[in-house]
C-alpha cells in the first residue's frame, strides 16, 4: 500500500492519504498528557491519528515517553477520558478486557505460561469459554512464523526468539484488530528478528491489522513501517515516512537520528 503523508503546521497531526483516499483512522489520540506524581510531564498534549491497516513506528530517545504512550492505547496506563479513541469510541468507555483483546500487546521479553505452546495459544480464547481446535492452533502458529512441530513443546524448550513468536501467536488468538509492540525484537538475534518482522508485515497485508511498534532500531523501522512518529521529551515532534527520516527538522530529532544510524 503506497501511503503519502502530510503533517500539519504543528507537526503533530497526521493528515494521511493512502492511494489518494483518506484512510480510515483506527486510533485517534487527542491532547494526551501524563504528569508524574512528582509533577514531571511524561507526555505533553500528544495528538496523533493512526490509520487502519498500516504499521506505525515510534522512535525517540530513551525516556522520551514511547512506552507510556503505547501503554495508554490499551489502558495498561489509564489515559484521561476523551484522549484516546478506537474506531471513534473513547477507550475509557470500553470494557478494559475486551479493549485488550482488540488492542493486543507484545513486550520486549516473552513470558510464557506453564504448559505447552498449544496451551499458551489457547489461553485467551479459553478465558472466554472457547477451545481452539488443533487446526486453529496450527494456523496461529503459522501466522507467527512457527511450524507445527512447536505445538507440543514446552516453554522451557524454546529460545527467546521462538518464545516471542509463541507470545505473538497467543496474542493473535484473541483476534486483535490492533497490535502494540514494545521493542519486541531487542532481545532477539537477527534471524528471529526477521521472523517477527515477516510475521508483522504479513499480518498487515493479509489481515489489515493496525500495528504500532516502538523500536530502538531505526533500520527495523525503515524495513517495516509505513510511517514513523518521532517522540522527544513527551512530545511528537515529527511524523515522517521511513525513507524521509533524514528530513527531520527538530534539533533533538536530528541529533537522535545521527547518533542512531
Ligand atoms: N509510573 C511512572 N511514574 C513516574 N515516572 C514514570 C513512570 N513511568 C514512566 N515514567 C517516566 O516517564 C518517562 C518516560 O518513560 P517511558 O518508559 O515511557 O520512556 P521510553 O521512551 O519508552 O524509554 P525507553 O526507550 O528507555 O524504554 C521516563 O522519564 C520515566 O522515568
Amino acid at each position: 500500500m503506497e501511503a503519502a503523508f502530510e503533517v500539519d503546521g504543528g507537526g503533530e497531526r497526521l493528515l494521511g492519504l493512502v492511494d489518494g483516499h483518506s484512510p480510515e483512522m483506527k486510533i485517534e489520540v487527542r491532547d494526551l498528557t501524563r504528569v508524574s506524581d512528582k509533577g514531571v510531564r511524561i507526555l505533553n498534549k500528544l495528538n496523533l491519528d493512526i490509520p487502519k491497516g498500516l504499521i506505525m513506528g515510534v522512535i525517540g530517545p530513551s525516556g522520551s515517553g514511547k512506552s507510556t504512550f503505547l501503554r495508554s492505547l490499551n489502558r495498561l496506563w489509564e489515559p484521561a477520558s476523551a484522549t484516546v479513541f478506537l474506531d471513534g469510541v473513547d477507550i475509557c468507555h470500553l470494557d478494559v478486557l475486551s479493549l485488550r483483546r482488540k488492542v493486543g500487546m507484545l513486550f520486549q521479553l516473552p513470558v510464557l505460561f506453564e504448559g505447552t505452546v498449544a496451551d499458551n495459544v489457547r489461553y485467551g480464547p479459553q478465558l472466554k469459554g472457547t477451545k481452539l481446535n488443533d487446526n486453529e492452533v496450527y494456523k496461529l502458529l503459522a501466522l507467527s512464523d512457527l511450524d507445527s512441530s512447536f505445538y507440543s513443546k514446552s516453554g522451557g524448550e524454546l529460545s527467546v526468539g521462538q518464545a516471542q513468536r509463541v507470545a505473538l501467536a497467543r496474542t493473535l488468538a484473541n483476534e486483535p484488530e490492533v497490535l502494540l509492540l514494545d521493542e519486541p525484537t531487542s532481545a532477539l538475534d537477527p534471524i528471529s528478528t526477521e521472523n517477527i518482522e515477516n510475521a508483522l508485515v504479513r499480518l498487515k497485508k493479509e489481515q489489515e491489522m493496525t500495528i504500532v511498534i516502538v523500536s530502538h532500531s531505526i533500520k527495523q523501522i525503515q524495513r517495516i513501517a509505513d510511517v514513523v512518529c518521532l517522540v522527544v521529551d513527551g512530545e511528537i515532534v515529527e511524523i515522517l515516512k521511513p525513507d524521509r527520516l533524514s528530513e527531520a527538522k527538530h534539533p533533538m530529532a536530528q541529533r537522535f537520528l545521527q547518533l542512531s544510524s
